[in-house]
């Protein structure tokens, strides 16, 4: 087993209620001491006790009995959090991502058929296209070494856009778009916080911020589906396989209902929301480890080259990249992009010790799930082989989320891996990526986790016999 250990934020045992507080305002797996990543216990969340609606009491719940109950089994009890949909609400509208209930089940029905109907074997040529659009960009470059999560929210923005519109986006839109995008997701964290400790929106800073970034996105968004509309409307042929043509195309099983143009509005915003900044960060981490670890990378790029010493990949190569993909859930397991997944109780509960009361928030925690010593094998280092390894099948039934669980499951999980796996292979079939003296990347989370300093990376060109 490979005996690389990737950073994470060192457990704070010797700091103090408040410099514990602080760190983890900052960023919320800092405040951490070292034997949360011990137990597996459902603990209260010290939060201010004040007077007002959306300041209420939290749980962290690490039990893997109770984190079933709430999203798999009983998930209707536990929708998803106020504090959530709020915080996504001006980029997201009320799509699926945002919504409960028989409103949130309504679009679930149509989103799952559009999603199996735009699937992964359809939207591969798309896929492929962006990551031959991004790996041309890293052989443009002027340097060798840069930092790699530009490339990845490039290419995770490109992605995204080409596989929802078959368009690819115009240079300008896509820095507009991107540059609110990152101030959203910045301002959406800071605002989440002040919001649950009580900080009414009408004075809350960040709510100006969201609110405008996230009317830039939805501004760009709304175009290429009014084109789409114009052209069905005039008969002209579209796209049927791209995410949008899915959406059009598709009914509500039960009632026959089709998404109209706010719904289709909404939807397309969310989706860009939920896959474009997840995808980035894990391409990135992923691309990290294993310049850190050449000795996996070797491995990886070998079987990549057995299958496939050169060509594009068809969609049956695809599987064949096992170590790719084994690495790539690795990756999301050291470095989950969602921290943690929000719901809210609407029963009195009883959770182990605990009486939980309608509002009170149940939250899991992904990245200790993760990380917990007790569950996992050599919990904080890199080994992408526990995914092949029986005696791990265990830790990963009962402690792996990075997708969710149950019925609100990431709908772009093989979406997400399958764009994840078909970077990675084909990227070390060109290039073998090092790191870079002095350069540590400092994992940070707020909407999702990135590294505070980025990831600077160094792509050296291989020849064809590499
Ligand atoms: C590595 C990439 C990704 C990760 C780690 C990820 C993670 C997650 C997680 C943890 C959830 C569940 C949240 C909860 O239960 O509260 C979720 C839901 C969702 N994801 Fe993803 N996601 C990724 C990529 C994508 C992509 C590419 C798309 C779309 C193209 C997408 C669309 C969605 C949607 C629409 C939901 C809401 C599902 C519902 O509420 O019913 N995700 N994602």
């Amino acid at each position: 087993m490979t005996n690389l250990r990737p950073p994470m934020p060192e457990p704070k045992d010797k700091a103090n209620a408040l410099q514990k507080l602080w760190a983890s305002f900052d960023s919320s797996i800092s405040g951490f001491a070292a034997g949360a990543y011990r137990t597996l216990t459902i603990t209260k969340i010290r939060t201010p006790n004040l007077p007002i609606e959306q300041v209420k009491r939290a749980f962290l719940v690490r039990d893997p009995e109770w984190i079933r109950e709430i999203l798999v089994k009983r998930y209707a009890d536990f929708p998803k959090s106020k504090q959530t949909r709020k915080m996504l609400g001006w980029l997201a509208g009320g799509s699926m991502f945002t919504s409960n209930g028989d409103d949130w089940l309504y679009q679930r029905r149509i989103i799952d058929q559009a999603f199996t109907n735009a699937g992964v074997k359809a939207v591969l040529p798309l896929m492929l296209d962006a990551v031959d659009a991004s790996l041309n960009r890293i052989t443009g470059r002027g340097s060798a070494t840069f930092d790699v999560t530009e490339e990845t929210n490039l290419f995770a923005g490109d992605i995204i856009y080409r596989t929802l519109f078959s368009e690819e986006i115009a240079r300008d839109d896509a820095n507009r778009m991107f540059g609110a995008f990152e101030a959203y997701q910045r301002a959406a964290y800071q605002f989440g916080i002040s919001w649950s400790l009580g900080v009414p929106e009408f004075l809350n800073p960040q709510a100006g911020m969201l609110k405008r970034n996230g009317k830039i996105i939805r501004e760009e968004l709304i175009k290429p589906i009014d084109r789409r509309l114009s052209a069905i409307e005039a008969g002209e042929e579209t796209p049927q396989n791209d995410i949008l043509g899915s959406l059009i195309s598709c009914s509500d099983p039960e009632t026959g209902k089709r998404f109209d143009r706010g719904e289709l509005h909404d939807h397309i915003s969310a989706f860009f929301l939920a896959g474009h900044e997840t995808s980035a960060v894990s391409l990135g981490w992923s691309l990290y480890l294993l310049a850190k670890d050449q000795e996996m990378q070797d491995a990886v790029r070998r079987e990549v080259l057995e299958a496939l010493p050169e060509g594009r990949p068809a969609f049956s190569d695809v599987r064949k990249f096992q170590l790719a993909r084994n690495t790539f859930r690795e990756a999301l397991r050291l470095y989950p992009p969602v921290a943690y997944i929000n719901r809210d109780a609407t029963k009195e509960e009883k959770m182990r010790k605990h009486e939980l009361c309608p509002g009170d928030l149940a939250s899991i925690p992904v990245w200790l799930m993760h990380r917990n010593e007790e569950i996992w094998e050599q919990p904080h280092e890199f080994c992408p082989h526990r995914f092949a390894d029986h005696d791990q099948k265990e830790a990963i039934s009962s402690a792996y989320l990075p997708f969710g669980l149950g019925a609100r499951v990431c709908v772009g999980a093989s979406f997400a891996t399958q764009e994840a796996v078909l970077f990675l292979a084909m990227c070390l079939r060109q290039f073998r990526v090092e790191p870079v003296e002095g350069h540590t990347p400092d994992p940070m989370a707020r909407l999702t986790i990135r590294s505070r300093n980025g990831i600077v990376l160094k792509f050296v060109p291989l020849d064809d016999k590499a």
